[in-house]
């Protein structure tokens, strides 16, 4: 490792369909290779079902039983680095989920024990992760406030909260252990704008006193203002990845080029056609078939990632 908090390298999950994989394979993560350092807010950006949330499940150690994984995912600690990849169950439970990686889940209310509230949750995870706190009940409220919640609402029910205040509880949830690595899965799927932008701020906030965020998200206009890095992620494989100034403003793989032109400002124009099936996925470059550059014999090798000034990309002919 140099220096990164988290090297991630080769990294390849597929899913096993039927028994023994007889039913076909799912490849949702195909040979993914980034690192992560403090400060940096890393966005994961792709089209619905690409395979980001597998990812973001594969780096905490939470793939299902027919999940089958390649590559490594170390993550930086004092001891030497752990590969969450091999590491057996009890180094992920007691060392990794909580301490290492905080996991802000996609759809926080529904993620929250129904039947209890903020607080008592709150005060189970800061006891299991934080025994040396003399005062969990002041170390809760002062969680609750470091992520712009008002210490009272924590005695609601998860019923009882916002989308916005789900979403705050969950990061002081992730937050518990201070973790030097935070995981956000989709955190701003159902909220509206303004709190939208409240949510990345706070993220953007945890990277910029110190941490690492890997923000997954299919709302490039949330990114934007607060990514220091931009991944993008196409059936399975990244296949841009750079600072996200120079990704934003000069989109080097024609899917990146894509997905900002059907942003607002880009001029709303969608990418006509569909993403493959990942159980089918074609050989050669995935994107192809609606790539606007056409077909090229070039196109039919393997698109691996090839540094392009400070940035990876996966396309032969980039724009
Ligand atoms: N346990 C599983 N068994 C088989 N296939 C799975 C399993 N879990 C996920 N998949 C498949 O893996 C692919 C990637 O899913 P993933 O949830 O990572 O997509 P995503 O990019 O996060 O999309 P979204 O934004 O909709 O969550 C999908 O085709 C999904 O159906």
């Amino acid at each position: 490792m140099t220096g990164e908090l988290l090297d991630v390298r080769g990294l390849s999950v597929r899913f096993l369909l039927g028994r023994r994989g007889r039913g076909g394979e799912v490849r949702a993560v195909t040979d993914a290779t980034f690192s992560l350092r403090r400060g940096q807010l890393l966005a994961l950006v792709g089209e619905s079902g690409c395979g980001k949330s597998v990812l973001a499940s594969a780096l905490l150690g939470l793939l299902p039983g027919n999940a089958q994984v390649r590559g490594h995912a170390l993550l930086s600690e004092q001891d030497g680095p752990i590969d969450v990849m091999s590491a057996p169950e009890n180094v992920l439970a007691q060392r990794v989920r909580g301490r290492l990686v905080g996991l802000v889940p996609q759809s926080a209310a529904t993620h929250l024990t129904p039947v209890r509230t903020a607080r008592s949750q709150l005060l189970e995870t800061v006891r299991v992760l934080r025994p040396d706190v003399d005062d969990p009940f002041g170390f809760a409220e002062h969680l609750a406030e470091r992520v712009g919640l008002e210490p009272a609402f924590l005695d609601r029910y998860p019923h009882e909260l916002s989308g916005g205040m789900a979403q705050r509880v969950a990061v002081a949830l992730a937050l518990v252990g201070d973790p030097p690595l935070v995981v956000a899965d989709e955190p701003t799927t159902g909220l509206d704008r303004p709190l939208v932008r409240r949510t990345v701020d706070l993220l953007a906030g945890l990277a910029e006193e110190g941490r690492a965020v890997l923000m997954i998200t299919h709302d490039l206009a949330a990114a934007r203002p607060v990514a220091t890095d931009l991944a993008v992620m196409y059936a399975s494989r990244l296949v841009e990845l750079g600072p996200a100034a120079r990704v934003f403003a000069e989109p080097l793989h024609p899917y990146t080029a894509g997905l900002l032109a059907a942003l607002p400002g880009g001029g709303f124009t969608p990418i006509p056609g569909e993403p493959p099936e990942l159980t089918a996925l074609p050989a050669g470059c995935a994107f192809a078939p609606r790539c606007p550059l056409g077909p090229d014999a070039g196109c039919s090798g393997d698109p691996e990632l090839i540094r392009w000034d400070d940035r990876m990309v996966a396309c032969r002919r980039p724009c």
